[in-house]
């Protein structure tokens, strides 16, 4: 969709008038290239045309679509057609996520949000399959008595209570200990059983990586502190909830700076009590929206199938250059903002030694797949498998399978015989008021209009996506074609779920090197990446992405807002001059409630 789509803009561009030449930079004091036009890239111009209304952006981008892998596809069957989302296809509201939730104001698009509730089954049923069936995880809004009977007889959580309640008395780790893996740390401080059958599928779920081998200072900072200044993990908790979270100052800040922006109150009412959010078009139809708004913008051009060859910044000149591939031409910019990955920079940077230290990354194949019969899995977001799952319930090597169907909503959800409120006439005063329209499972933005779907089906059937690969295929000497990948996949759902239909539709997607992974010596490597760009660029180029202080789409964008706003403020820095170096305070967070009507 996003490709048809970035082929006219050339038309596009021709007829609003955005030029193709060698840019000037003296008319403008800021005139940027931003190396990259997946989320990291088309956010980073998108701050910058607000952050600096008379920069000129210039936005390069490899591949003939942009959005990166934001990529979601409307694909027919028998009865209409459902969305398949290649990669992420659902944003969560809190933390970072309110930059997403203020793009979802600022492109008018929040009209077309899918909001699950705090309440609903996506939110409150998560599984994990261990050792050979799918097992529900506590939550607080079940029974006392069903959370400890599963607690007690599953043996998924085998010494998670006592290593749970004994973590407090643990001694902590020698403060000469510079980092740590994750199974290390929480191996020591709860059980090893604990991080084989539980930690390990929860970090499948959000890296795709191995617990043996990801940084428990860069992953859970927190706790890495905790452990240290208030002698343990529980310890830290308790004080956190007597005193208040501890965040660093540059958080404190950015939550100050959010709250003062004018929300739309119905959108903050809406968000503050979903778990996560889609588009009706799933994702992409932000990164298309988002780079549809650039293109209108006159200072902004785009360059795609356009490849970054080099960047330099010549001694005694301020201006960095960039070429690109197949082209002579060199053209120079005030400032560059990297969006790429570290390889890809550091190929483009031609110095004797690497820009940034190699920072390893895992392929993800997504299989999605949907079947004409409803009701073929259990009700709720999905499982995550664990390590500790044996090789013969597991061979294919599949990290977790989200369940689609329960993140948006399908017919029997508009159907209002199903709604706990029926008068439109209320809901649409509830509206005017700035209140929450919440009559099931999902709440209701657009109102008064007919609610919105993903899904166009008379009767919806079920849609999943497997999950395979990551760390497990590292070994791998070649990754599975499609044909194998949709054989792995109807294999893993025949299984654990016993699904032997044939899919109506499916799709498989290969994303190769998806997710950076913040391996032990993380922080340290990034140091190193700091001192050498702002050896070399001084200050003119600067970095964001999902491989210094998060991997998801939030933290993309946050990375995105970081560096516009220190160009604004002409801060030196290169994106990276918080790592390492963070001053901490204690700050009281609002509950979602709360939060709402704040
Ligand atoms: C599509 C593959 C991805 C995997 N991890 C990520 C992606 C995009 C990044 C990611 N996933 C989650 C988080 C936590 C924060 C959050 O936004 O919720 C991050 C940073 C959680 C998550 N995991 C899965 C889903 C559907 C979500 C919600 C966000 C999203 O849509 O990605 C399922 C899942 N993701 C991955 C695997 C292996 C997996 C398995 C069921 C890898």
């Amino acid at each position: 969709m996003l490709r048809c789509w970035t082929n006219a803009l050339t038309t596009r561009r021709a007829a609003i008038g955005l030029r193709h030449s060698s840019s000037d930079s003296s008319s403008h004091f800021h005139n940027v290239a931003v190396l990259g036009g997946g989320i990291t890239g088309l956010s980073t111009a998108y701050f910058l045309t607000q952050a600096l209304p008379t920069a000129k952006v210039t936005i390069y981008e490899a591949s003939d679509r942009i959005g990166g892998w934001l990529d979601s596809v409307r694909v027919p069957v028998k009865d209409g057609t459902v969305i398949f989302e290649r990669g992420p296809r659902t944003l969560r509201p809190n933390g970072n996520g309110v930059l997403a939730a203020k793009l979802l104001q600022e492109l008018d698009l929040a009209k077309d949000g899918l909001y699950p509730q705090l309440s609903s089954p996506a939110a409150c049923n998560r599984f994990l399959y261990y050792p050979d069936h799918i097992v529900r995880m506590p939550h607080p809004s079940f029974k006392f008595a069903d959370n400890l009977w599963s607690m007690i007889t599953e043996p998924v959580f085998k010494t998670v209570m006592f290593g749970g309640i004994t973590e407090f008395w643990k001694p902590p780790r020698g403060d000469h200990i510079e980092d740590e893996s994750i199974a290390g740390f929480f191996s020591r401080r709860v059980s090893k059983e604990m991080v084989d059958r539980i930690m390990s599928g929860v970090i499948h779920g959000i890296y795709a990586g191995d617990v043996n081998q990801l940084s428990a200072k860069s992953l859970f900072p927190t706790q890495w502190r905790d452990e240290l200044e208030a002698g343990s993990v529980i310890a830290g908790l308790a004080k956190s909830r007597a005193e208040g979270m501890e965040v660093t100052k540059r958080e404190a800040s950015f939550i100050q700076e959010m709250k003062s922006y004018q929300w739309d109150p119905l959108l903050k009412a809406t968000l503050a009590m979903s778990t996560v959010w889609t588009l009706k078009d799933g994702l992409g139809q932000l990164v298309d929206r988002l780079a549809r708004h650039l293109v209108k913008n006159g200072n902004v051009e785009f360059k795609t199938s356009t490849s970054v060859q080099s960047i330099a910044l010549p001694q005694g000149s301020d201006r960095i250059q960039v070429q690109a591939q197949g082209s002579s031409q060199i053209k120079e910019y005030t400032h560059a903002i990297s969006a790429l990955s570290p390889a890809q920079l550091s190929a483009a940077h031609k110095g004797s030694t690497p820009l940034i230290p190699h920072i390893p990354t895992v392929t993800v194949m997504t299989v999605n797949l949907y079947y004409r019969t409803p009701g073929l899995h259990p009700d709720g977001f999905g499982y995550l498998i664990p390590q500790a799952t044996p090789f013969e319930n597991n061979p294919e090597r599949a990290l977790g399978v989200v369940f689609d169907t329960a993140y948006s909503p399908g017919s029997e959800d508009i159907d209002q015989s199903s709604w706990n409120v029926v008068d439109r006439d209320e809901l649409i005063r509830q509206r005017d008021q700035g209140r929450l329209i919440n009559v099931n499972d999902f709440a209701w933005y657009n109102m008064p209009e007919d609610p919105i779907r993903q899904d166009l089906v008379g009767k919806r059937g079920s849609k999943l996506t497997v999950m395979l690969g990551g760390h497990w295929w590292s070994e791998w000497p070649a990754f599975p074609d499609q044909e194998q990948g949709l054989a792995l996949a109807k294999s893993v759902l025949r299984r654990h779920l016993g699904i032997t239909e044939e899919p109506e539709a499916w799709q498989v997607n290969l994303q190769r090197d998806c997710i950076p992974q913040y391996t032990v010596g993380h922080e340290k490597r990034l140091k190193t990446a700091h001192s050498n760009i702002s050896r070399e660029y001084q200050g003119k180029l600067r970095v964001a992405g999902n491989w210094m202080s998060g991997v998801g789409v939030n933290d993309c964008l946050r990375s995105a807002w970081d560096v516009v706003s220190s160009l604004k403020v002409n801060r030196p820095g290169t994106g990276l001059e918080h790592v390492g170096n963070e001053e901490y305070v204690r700050i009281r967070r609002a509950r979602p409630e709360e939060a709402a009507k704040e």
